[in-house]
């Protein structure tokens, strides 16, 4: 069971130390704390909340981060390095899992893009291993339909509900043209003139621009329920992200987010809890890295 107050004791300032990296992160750039967000997304689908995702290669682990979903796209390892030498610092020892690092930066991320706060759970333990097939596997492709988006996140124990206010999350940050060329060229649900404006970042042409970044929602550096509105007027980036208001049985609560950001913010935090839960490494089991990157000796 992961609780809220778990480094109450080991590491009273835990908290606001990861805090205060992560503001100054997102006060460089605001990317940053859509990038936070996205990690600890990217790690809890894989094997659980257990800081897999922060690997590198090494001779016995392929990371998950050169997996297909991951590679030249999850970004942010250098500020939970960062993160990571100040908490441990602030405890005097490596008290604080890299996992739960990922859950409490991706939370103060959303905060600090003006989206609402809710208590993380804490007390994950750092895993040993990698599993980039994992990655391949479980991580959405953006140009999944409906059904299979709801596939995956029932794979992980999360309803429809948890999917469709979880990828509210894309309400903050960019993708890149490789992510949503197939749906400014090839899909007919796209407002023609949102397409038409993309095609100067994006060429039609694989191998031309692939990495041009577009932002995700009208408004990619604040944390709003304009990412719903975008979806009703037909203007979702990605392929997978209009597929939540298609005329199919997510269109309703996209409309309710849409007008009711209370709710929206009320139901991402509950989500963002439920995500956090999946499968964490407690007690004895896994270890506390002493460096996010590497495995301890
Ligand atoms: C449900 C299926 C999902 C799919 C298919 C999907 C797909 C994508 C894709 C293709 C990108 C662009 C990556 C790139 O071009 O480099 C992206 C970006 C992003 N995703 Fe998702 N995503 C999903 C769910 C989520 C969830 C649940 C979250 C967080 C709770 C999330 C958070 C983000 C954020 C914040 C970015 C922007 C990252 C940045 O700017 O660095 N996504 N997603
Ligand atoms: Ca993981």
């Amino acid at each position: 069971e992961l609780t809220a107050d778990y480094y109450e004791n080991s590491c009273p300032n835990a908290l606001s130390t990861i805090k205060s990296v992560v503001e100054a992160a997102v006060q460089k750039e605001r990317r940053m704390g859509a990038s936070l967000l996205r990690l600890h997304f990217h790690d809890c689908f894989v094997n659980g909340c257990d800081g897999s995702i922060l690997l590198d290669s090494t001779a016995t682990i392929e990371s998950e981060k050169s997996a297909r979903p991951n590679n030249n796209s999850a970004r942010g390892f250098e500020v939970v390095d960062e993160i990571k030498q100040a908490v441990d610092q602030a405890c005097g020892k490596p008290v604080v899992s890299c996992a739960d690092i990922l859950a409490v930066a991706a939370r103060d991320s959303v905060v600090a893009l003006g989206g609402p706060t809710w208590d993380v759970r804490l007390g994950r333990r750092d895993s040993t291993t990698a599993n980039p097939n994992g990655a391949n596997t479980n991580l959405p492709a953006p140009s999944l339909n409906l059904t299979q988006l709801i596939k995956s996140f029932q794979d992980q124990g999360l309803d429809e509900k948890d999917l469709v206010v979880l990828y509210g999350a894309h309400s903050i940050g960019f993708a890149r043209c490789v992510a949503y060329r197939a749906h400014i060229y090839n899909d007919t649900n796209i407002d023609p003139n949102f397409a038409n404006s993309l095609k100067y970042i994006c060429p039609r042409d694989v191998g031309v621009g692939d990495g041009n970044l577009a932002p995700l929602d009208c408004t990619a550096t604040k944390f709003d329920s304009q990412y719903y509105s975008d979806l009703i007027s037909k203007k979702g980036l990605l392929h997978s992200d209009q597929e939540f208001f298609n005329g199919g049985s997510t269109d309703q609560l996209v409309k309710e987010y849409s007008y009711n950001s209370e709710a929206f913010f009320r139901d991402f935090g509950n989500s963002m809890i439920k995500m956090g839960n999946i499968q964490p490494l407690t007690g004895e089991q896994g270890e506390i890295r002493a460096n996010c990157r590497k495995v301890n000796n």
